[in-house]
């Protein structure tokens, strides 16, 4: 799901829906990103799992409930990880949903450019929710066939723990699966406890940066060739970028 008004980060507006709040999260601009050290996340999973709640509780401690439809969109923060300063981005998606023989999956094309574009992958599945579980197998076979080589910074998070008496999924099946899948698993609750999420994606940052080790945050990109994905940030900076060329444009014309 999208946070209503998140075009306008880091504002208290409250129009739009009156139905959603608006939890403003601090951004700065993605051209201002830490040279040399950017991480780059992706969250997915089925629908109504709580891949939004986890980002906004990560990202500003809070839990809100409601949200609107997700429409992708894309949170920048500047975070200091063990002394030094690390550029953080984080892709929300619409949902994927396993197809009819339950093998492959439903999954937009924005998914596939977020899943190239991305450097560390958070699998959420609800721990109420069997067949949200069975999505992340074919989901990580599916990220797999897009970075077919090299190591995939992955941890899988359980969410929706305060619901234990409706779980559906034991947690030690999550911890099979995470390990099966080179990661870590977390069980979390978005909506009761940041530490929680917290911990999964520090621990998620901490392996991009080992992964592309230390490095300038460029890393395999074997497989498709996909472009970066659209976000609402990007498009409002390349609005303002046509803004400023063109009054540049104009005071060039009338001098
Ligand atoms: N009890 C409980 N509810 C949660 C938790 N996390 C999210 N929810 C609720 O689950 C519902 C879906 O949360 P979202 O964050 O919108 O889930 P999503 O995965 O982004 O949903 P899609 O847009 O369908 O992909 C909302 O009603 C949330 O309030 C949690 O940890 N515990």
């Amino acid at each position: 799901m999208r946070l209503s008004g998140d075009s306008a980060p880091g504002s208290m507006n409250s129009s739009g829906s009156g139905n959603f709040l608006l939890v403003p999260i601090p951004e700065y601009p993605l051209l201002d990103c830490v040279p040399n050290k950017t991480v780059k996340i992706v969250v997915l999973g089925a629908s109504n799992v709580g891949k939004t709640a986890l980002i906004v509780r990560f990202l500003t401690k809070r839990f809100i409930g409601d949200y609107e439809a997700n429409t992708g969109a894309l949170y920048s923060r500047k975070v200091t990880m063990d002394g030094e300063e690390v550029s953080l981005q984080i892709q929300d998606t619409p949902c994927v949903a396993l197809q009819d023989d339950a093998e492959g999956l439903y999954c937009q094309e924005q998914i596939n450019r977020s899943i190239y574009w991305a450097d560390g992958y958070v699998l959420v599945f609800s721990i109420t929710d069997n067949s949200s579980y069975r999505t992340i197998q074919p989901l990580y076979q599916h990220i797999r066939r897009i970075h077919p080589s090299g190591n995939i910074p992955v941890i899988l998070v359980g969410n929706k723990s305060d619901l234990l008496r409706a779980r559906q999924v034991p947690a030690e099946e999550g911890d099979t699966l995470a390990t099966s899948l080179g990661g870590v698993y977390f069980e979390a609750s978005a909506r009761e406890n940041h530490e929680g999420v917290h911990a999964a994606f520090l621990h998620l940052c901490q392996e991009v940066i080992r992964a592309l080790g230390g490095g300038n945050g460029e890393k395999r990109k074997g497989g498709l060739h996909l472009a970066r994905p659209k976000s609402p940030n990007m498009q409002e900076l390349k609005r303002r970028f046509r803004q400023v060329l063109s009054s540049k444009v104009k005071s060039a014309t009338t001098i």
